[in-house]
């Protein structure tokens, strides 16, 4: 009886607990501000019918004439705040971004060695140690300080080209990867530094084989999976995930003994590891733990990468924009004829451009520019997430890392359309250099950061990346051309530009294409 009239009385707390939270949630929905304009969602599915997967942003630009620049949907109940202008992006990622810092999180993210990517973790004291790390090896006045090794690293990728010109997508990714090894581990891609190479690509691998978008979101949706013992009749996400876990210890640890030995023979150049290392005491596991995971994040790798050779996203970045340069030097060959003059006129013929040449050669400088508006090649950017709640233009933000507040629905083509501002940049579609000079004939202060992204979040590696792209850029400029691939009767074959979907685009109709010295 006792027992009964206990449980009756729990019962009853439980509901007048319901209740009144309900109430309380009802009258804070009423009292505060609406959410931002969207599409209308379906129980359970949200707005995921609406959605074209292969091509979200044309579903977005579909709701941006109806809904305006800043656009609450729901997808398979994850709330998705989708913004839709450069403006809204700075005010929130920048003007607010002790707000908009955080990232949404994912159980895979663990599960599949992906939790110690900088770009995927959240705002706090890990990531934060993170970007030190980064930032000291990184910034821009500590760039210059690799560009002995970014001119070797693009001179080796000109060697590669007279040798073997046919193969050109090959040797835009073995430029990155290149300099990368040495400037993060002081390596070079030899026969003796193998087995960091092959840490580095055995990660990428499962990665990529493991962590598909589909079975992500199966993982995400049916979290139990990830639970079975892997001797599991079809347990195949657990099994994946147990070599991926290895294979991330591998690329964390394996790179970093390799520095660690030589650093105690007296052996070791300066770079990342050895340089964190040496302004890090002994006993600071955390700080150490710490450098191992941020030197491996350039060699990280993300879902859907489509490449002849897997190396890590942020260096098929960098491969991505060379390749898309030759697509506009290709498709525009008054634009490459004229950027060659200029490098003839300040550098000659009897050396390669370098460093120093750089002030001189502002049409090349407009073409570096305009190869990262005409094309971004992260199109949708790395989803942001809020701290806490916010209010926004009268709208409210709700807060909690359920929220995607994301470049990722923002970009490919609401991204394009900030970089495709018809207002901004006038005939969008068309490669135009021209368009970054003022009428006095210099550059203007658009330096299409655009790209990298925005506030506490943006892009560790544009500094670098910038001067890569630019040496490479200069260096295959100044020796080979790229025209149209000619038929069986020495006619030009048309090119079509191809771009694959997804987190990274990779243009793909380097068929047609051929680079000449
Ligand atoms: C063309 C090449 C590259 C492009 C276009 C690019 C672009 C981006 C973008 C759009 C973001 C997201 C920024 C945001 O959330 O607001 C990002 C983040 C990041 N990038 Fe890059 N990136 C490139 C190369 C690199 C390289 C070479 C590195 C190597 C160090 C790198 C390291 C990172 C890291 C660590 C983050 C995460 C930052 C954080 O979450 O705090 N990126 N990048």
């Amino acid at each position: 009886m006792l027992n009964d009239e206990r449980g009756l009385y729990l019962a009853i707390s439980a509901l007048v607990v319901a209740v009144l939270s309900y109430c309380r949630k009802y009258r804070l929905n009423l009292s505060r501000p609406p959410l931002p304009p969207g599409p209308i969602p379906l129980p359970v599915l949200g707005n995921v019918l609406s959605l074209d997967s292969a091509r979200p942003w044309l579903t977005f630009n579909a709701w941006r004439s109806t809904y305006g620049d800043i656009i609450y949907a729901r997808l398979l109940g994850k709330p998705i705040i989708v913004v839709n202008s450069e403006e809204v992006a700075k005010d929130l990622f920048e003007r607010r971004s002790s707000i908009y810092s955080d990232r949404p999180q994912s159980i895979v993210y663990e599960a599949f060695a992906s939790d110690f990517n900088t770009g995927f973790m959240p705002y706090g004291n890990r990531w934060r140690l993170h970007r030190r790390i980064f930032h000291q090896a990184f910034h821009q006045t500590a760039v210059p300080a690799y560009h002995a090794t970014l001119l070797r690293s693009a001179h080796k990728m000109m060697f590669g080209l007279l040798r073997d010109p046919e193969n050109y997508p090959n040797h835009s990714l073995m430029f990155p990867l290149t300099y990368m090894l040495s400037i993060i581990y002081d390596c070079e891609t030899t026969a003796k530094d193998k087995h960091v190479a092959n840490a580095i690509t055995r990660y990428g691998k499962l990665i990529v084989e493991g962590f598909a978008p589909a079975a992500m979101t199966l993982m995400e949706t049916f979290p139990f999976l990830l639970q079975l013992p892997s001797w599991f009749p079809g347990a195949t996400f657990k099994r994946a995930s147990l070599k991926c876990i290895q294979a991330g210890h591998d690329v964390k640890e394996i790179p970093f003994q390799y520095v660690k030995e030589r650093m105690s023979a007296n052996d070791m150049g300066p770079c990342l590891v050895a340089d964190a290392l040496n302004r890090t005491s002994e006993e600071d596991d955390v700080t150490i733990t710490a450098i191992k995971e941020a030197a491996s994040v350039a060699f990280t790798v993300s879902p859907g990468l489509r490449l002849p050779i897997i190396i890590s996203l942020p260096l098929t970045q960098t491969t991505n924009t060379l390749l898309v340069f030759l697509l506009a030097m290709v498709l525009n060959p008054e634009v490459q004829a004229k950027a060659q003059a200029e490098i003839d006129r300040v550098v000659g013929k009897d050396r390669l451009p370098n460093f120093d040449d750089r002030p001189a050669l502002p049409y090349l400088e407009a073409i570096l520019r305009e190869t990262l508006r005409w094309y971004p090649v992260v199109p949708f950017g790395i989803p942001h997430a809020t701290t806490t709640s916010d209010i926004y233009n009268g709208y409210f933000i709700p807060e909690g890392p359920t929220l995607s507040l994301s470049l990722m629905y923002l970009n490919n083509e609401p991204f394009r359309a900030m970089t495709h501002d018809a207002t901004k940049y006038p005939s969008p579609d068309e490669f135009k250099p021209e368009r970054f000079f003022q009428d006095d004939g210099t550059l203007n202060s658009d330096t299409m950061r655009l790209g990298f992204g925005w506030g506490r979040r943006i892009c560790v590696g544009r500094h670098l990346v910038d001067a890569s792209l630019w040496i490479a850029m200069a260096n295959f400029l100044a020796f080979f051309s790229v025209h149209k691939a000619l038929d069986e009767h020495g006619m030009e074959i048309p090119i079509a530009p191809k771009f694959t979907t997804g987190f990274t685009v990779f243009e793909e109709s380097h068929l047609s294409q051929r680079v000449v010295c």
